[in-house]
């Protein structure tokens, strides 16, 4: 695979994203910048699946911005709902203006998970699909996943999202309790930003 440095657009218009994978590509003195600093627009995310919809947000920023650029599509998928919210989470927080407010889709998955009855369980997993495209019209993209249980109330101010509904397995507090460099030993952004990097070594 071919080099991402010395400067890498992150092509997220979500600020919480943007602030982990800085974190996370820290060690390896590549210089980040963001879509909206670079005015990009927030392309329509038509795909099915979360490959998919990382795909077309790198390759449309690496195109308009003649730079390498790698996006993050990512997501809650709930078994009790059958893999909902799933690539539509971000549209399930979403009133008819387009503004997004995650208590309220918080809200949402608890009561589905609810009606869903007992048995259903209160299984999820969080889905990160990375996808770095260059300008020449090469793209790779990688996966990770994280299993946890869903939690109600919510709890904790950290993270982003759905974090504060969400435990993952073996741990007692919820991603928005926990600081964020012990998100990042396990997260599903994480594993998949070890495998982007194992395949760059
Ligand atoms: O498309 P971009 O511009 O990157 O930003 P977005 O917020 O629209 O991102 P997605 O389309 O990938 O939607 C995924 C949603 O899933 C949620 N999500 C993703 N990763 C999460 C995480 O680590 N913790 C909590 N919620 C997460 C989050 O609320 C996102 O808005
Ligand atoms: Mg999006």
């Amino acid at each position: 695979m071919k080099a991402i440095g010395p400067k890498l657009v992150i092509a997220t218009h979500n600020a919480g994203k943007l602030r982990e994978i800085r974190d996370l590509l820290a060690p390896f003195g590549i210089e980040c910048v963001g879509a909206a600093e670079l005015n990009l627009p927030e392309p329509e995310e038509i795909g099915n699946t979360f490959v998919d919809n990382a795909e077309l947000k790198a390759r449309e920023a690496a195109d308009l911005s003649g730079l390498p650029a790698l996006a993050d599509d990512s997501g809650l998928s709930v078994d009790a709902l059958h893999g909902n919210p799933g690539i539509f989470s971000a549209r399930w927080a979403e009133d008819e203006a387009g503004n997004r407010d995650f208590t309220r889709a918080m809200e949402r998955v608890w009561q589905e998970v609810e009606a869903a009855g007992p048995d259903a369980g209160h299984d999820a997993h969080f889905v990160c699909a990375l996808s770095l495209a260059w300008p020449d019209g090469s793209i790779e993209s990688f996966e990770g996943k994280v299993h946890g249980t869903l939690v109600w109330p919510p709890r904790g101010d950290k993270g982003f999202g759905y974090d504060p509904m969400f435990i993952a397995a073996g741990m007692d507090q919820t991603f928005a309790e926990i600081e964020p460099a012990d998100k990042h030993a396990i997260s599903h952004r994480a594993e998949a930003f070890r495998k982007l990097i194992d395949a760059l070594a």
